[in-house]
């Protein structure tokens, strides 16, 4: 049977912005654009986990808000549930430890980065969040 992992990952927006993040060659699931986060630790909370991996992988401190979407994704390797939580910066600037890349999208253009195949449910909603919020 796959190995199941479960991972939290952070929609952290500033000035109708989000926060995109390109894994590297080096990382598994290598050059797709993520929402920064990582693997949730025995008897952690997701809001607790979500703020220590961003602390280790952005360098920067958030506060973890409440579940923006919750999916499985059944890869190759393993099976991923990817759940996105909000989130607000609260000190420092997102700076790259381990990632290619960090880009600021507005949310009507975060179609044309190529996503992590878990990532794309969580990414059509956020598009779909933006046209309700105009419509
Ligand atoms: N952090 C994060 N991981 C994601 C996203 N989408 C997605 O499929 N993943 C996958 C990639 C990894 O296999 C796993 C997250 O684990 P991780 O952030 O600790 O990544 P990692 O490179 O250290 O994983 P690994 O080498 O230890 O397998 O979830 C996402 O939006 N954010």
């Amino acid at each position: 049977m796959k190995k199941k992992v479960k991972v939290v990952a952070a929609v952290i927006e500033q000035e109708g912005k989000v926060l995109c993040a390109l894994r590297s060659s080096q990382m598994s699931i290598p050059n797709v654009w993520e929402f920064p986060g990582g693997k949730v630790e025995e008897g952690e909370s997701l809001q607790t986990a979500l703020e220590r991996e961003i602390e280790e992988e952005l360098a920067c401190s958030i506060k973890a808000g409440s579940i923006f979407h919750d999916h499985t994704h059944e890869y190759e390797a393993a099976v991923v549930q990817l759940i996105a939580l909000k989130a607000k910066l609260i000190e420092g600037a997102p700076a790259a430890q381990e990632h290619e890349e960090l880009l600021w999208l507005p949310k009507e253009s975060l179609a044309s980065l190529v996503w992590a195949p878990a990532d794309v449910p969580a990414v059509e909603a956020l598009i779909e969040e933006k046209k309700v919020l105009n419509s």
